[in-house]
């Protein structure tokens, strides 16, 4: 494998005006298939990306749920600040996170910082989010790291999430609440490539399989937005 595809996600500190360049000139969803919503199986997307595997549910939670999981979500006691160090300069993440995971000494560690668990007890409206996707996708997770952009001013950076101590290939999770918000991909080895969705609220995108390797993903500034998304991403921890 070569060394270059195994970026991680302490590419994160990069300038974000690329990426949000690149959010203007991405092109918009490409699909290749899409299946039939069913009580069990709600419909997705598949992105068009060569050497990935990513779907889009675009809303499996009804609305009334989205706005109690936020203010559930909104409203915990955990969230705190991640302060990112990398080759001896430190800097505050722009945006909130939090984690919870099956067993305390669950470790995600990216960018010079790592995510910790913060508590074993997962908040009930958490443990309902995860049952739902586990049974959406027929996967266990074990290990949530959660995200909140209060703003459009609140970003994450270009990054690949790291193979180290997530189970190969296994799929990450993405369920959003709030304002919708655009995620970005670009690939690694033809950067010009670039493919971008809108993050609705209630909805999900699933990452998996040789994803990591070969793109990034970002979720870029955007100034003109005022309201907050909350994003719980569920990974599969080794
Ligand atoms: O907020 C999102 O949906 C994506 C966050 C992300 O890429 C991450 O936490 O690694
Ligand atoms: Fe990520």
């Amino acid at each position: 494998m070569k060394r270059k595809a195994q970026t991680s996600q302490s590419e994160q500190l990069e300038s974000t005006e690329d990426t949000n360049d690149a959010r203007k000139k991405a092109k918009p969803l490409n699909t290749s298939s899409c299946n039939k919503s069913s009580e069990t199986e709600p419909a997705f997307i598949e992105l068009e990306m060569p050497q990935a595997q990513v779907y889009y549910y675009s809303s499996i939670f009804s609305l009334q749920d989205c706005e109690s999981y936020y203010s559930d979500l909104a409203s915990l006691s955990q969230w705190s600040r991640p302060v990112f160090k990398v080759h001896g300069h430190t800097s505050p993440a722009h945006r909130l996170t939090c984690s919870f995971g099956s067993t305390p000494d669950k470790v995600y560690n990216y960018s010079g910082t790592s995510a910790k668990v913060d508590s074993i007890d997962y908040p009930p409206s958490i443990k309902i989010i995860q049952e739902k996707i586990e049974s959406i996708l027929n996967a266990k997770f074990n290990f949530v790291l959660l995200n909140w952009y209060q703003s459009g001013n609140d970003y994450i950076g270009e990054h690949s999430d790291s193979e180290k101590g997530l189970v190969p290939q296994g799929i990450i999770a993405s369920v959003s609440f709030g304002i919708p918000r655009t995620i970005i991909f670009r690939n690694k080895s033809d950067k010009k490539l670039l493919r971008k969705i809108i993050l609705e609220n209630g909805s999900m995108v699933i990452m998996k399989g040789t994803t990591q390797r070969f793109w990034k993903h970002a979720i870029p500034k955007e100034k003109k937005i005022k309201d907050g998304r909350i994003s719980l991403t569920f990974r599969q921890l080794q």
